[in-house]
């Protein structure tokens, strides 16, 4: 039965007529589904999901293109929602071709990027300016994050409906906390009437000042200035305080302490409208990270203890923390093959989240599925995306994943303009082979297309 359909005409990147992938583990959290089938794509929208939906018909059209995903994991794609894309103004570390190219290969479909660009993105011509890029470049989806305050100096509040009006589906002044409590109450009173959730930066800076790191133990051997937990436990307590005096939206972006997490299980429980990210670096790394001065593990917020880490992967657990987002924050050897107090803080994310989180699966610390949901539906909701999904008439965002491929990671392999991982070098287990986004092929990882383009079906390979 199900003849294929007259393909779509869908513009930029591929879309194939007819794409199956049989005998895959395929793990959707919005369908609670978690089994072995086959997807059909017609068009680049899912026709047919399920054991036996790769029909011997549909198999041997003429214009099937058949991947085998036995041993395989295919997941809807996922959305960051923090990425510093760094164009305009910055493109020698990153610009909107790289940032999503790095993106899809990361398995992403959507991004939004973070305002902390050259200029600030704090008006509508900028937020404009990077769709219009970002559509030309085609690719994962760009959703701007505008700025809370003009030139993010925390002062006076961007013209936010313009923002979203033009496309902006959050706002923050990341990199910079807005430490004001006056500004941060009308922000979010303002930023609520649009609907837009206010994604805090949480630092309080007077207690950060000349921080190069966690404060702690081993800033203390290292001789090198701490930024103690507190000053974020200061400002997400304040935070949420003004969420629920003015019944706005609020968001905390990457959460890093275990002061943190406690507040904002406290204020949930209480039902304050708080969400909450984590990042795949702190999930994994502590201070530890920097005893040999390494300037790559230099970020903001800092790599905390080992109390933090386990903290933060019981709150991303039970859904205190709803959201992992890379905080992909490239940077270039100039801010990074230099004395660690000269360093830029910030690291690569977008490439690396699927073999980190899958290491984290596979040792047993989280569950596959409410890492998909993590990734996926969480941010949705927070920014007000469509979360995608792998039902049935869905557009096809996905990716398909071999979560045992073991490769070391070669610089050569990113295709980020930066190298500021610590991961460089490493052991890595987990690959993303394919990305969808928009009904559109985005990635195919040229190593595993080679493996696996074979056709399964006379004619089978389609082109
Ligand atoms: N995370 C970082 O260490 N750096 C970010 C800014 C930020 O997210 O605070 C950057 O823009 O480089
Ligand atoms: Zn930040």
């Amino acid at each position: 039965m199900a003849a294929p359909v007259p393909a779509q005409v869908v513009p930029a990147h591929t879309t194939l007529p007819l794409l199956i992938i049989t005998g895959v583990r395929a793990v959707d959290p919005a369908q609670r589904l978690d089994a072995v089938v086959d997807v059909v794509m017609e068009g680049g929208s899912i026709s047919r999901i399920g054991r036996g939906a790769a029909t011997q018909d549909l198999l041997q059209s003429e214009q099937a293109m058949v991947v085998r995903g036995d041993g395989l994991l295919l997941l809807p794609a996922f959305i960051d929602m923090h990425a510093h894309l760094r164009e305009p103004g910055q493109e020698y570390k990153e610009d909107i071709a790289s940032g999503l190219a790095a993106a899809a290969a990361g398995g992403f479909a959507h991004v939004c990027a973070m305002p902390n660009t050259r200029p600030v993105n704090d008006t509508r011509a900028v937020t404009e300016a990077m769709i219009a890029r970002a559509r030309s470049v085609g690719g994962p989806a760009l959703h701007p994050i505008g700025a809370i305050t003009v030139g993010q100096r925390g002062q006076e509040l961007t013209e936010m409906a313009d923002l979203k009006e033009a496309g902006a589906v959050g706002v923050s002044d990341d990199g910079r906390c807005v430490t004001s409590s006056a500004v941060m109450r009308r922000a979010l009173e303002y930023a609520s009437t649009f609907d837009l959730a206010v994604i805090q930066h949480a630092e309080d800076h007077a207690l950060t000042e000349g921080a190069q790191m966690h404060e702690g133990a081993i800033s203390t051997r290292l001789g090198l200035r701490g930024w103690p937990r507190v000053a974020e436990d200061i400002i997400v307590a304040r935070d949420v305080l003004l969420a629920e005096a003015t019944g706005a939206r609020y968001h905390v972006a990457h959460v890093s302490s275990l002061g943190a997490v406690r507040i904002l299980r406290e204020a949930k429980s209480r039902g304050i409208s708080v969400t909450a990210e984590v990042t795949p670096h702190h999930l994994t790394l502590t201070d530890e990270a920097v005893i040999g001065y390494d300037a790559v593990c230099k970020v903001n917020p800092p790599l905390r203890e080992q109390a933090d880490v386990d903290a933060l992967r019981e709150a991303l657990a039970d859904g205190t923390i709803d959201v992992i987002a890379t905080d992909h924050a490239p940077h270039s050897s100039l801010e990074k093959d230099c004395e660690f107090v000269e360093a830029s803080p910030g690291m690569l994310g977008l490439e690396l989240v699927v073999p980190v989180l899958l290491g984290l699966v596979r040792a047993g610390n989280l569950p596959l599925g409410r890492v998909v949901d993590a990734l996926t539906r969480a941010p949705a909701r927070v920014v007000g995306l469509d979360a995608p999904t792998l039902a049935q008439g869905a557009r096809a965002e996905l990716c398909l994943v071999d979560p045992e491929h073991r490769y070391r990671l070669d610089p050569s392999r990113l295709r980020s303009k930066s190298r500021n991982t610590p991961l460089l070098g490493r052991e890595l287990c987990g690959q993303v082979c394919l990305t969808m986004a928009g009904g559109r092929i985005v990635f195919v990882d040229p190593l595993i297309e080679a493996q696996r383009s074979a056709p399964q079906a006379p004619g089978g390979a389609g082109s």
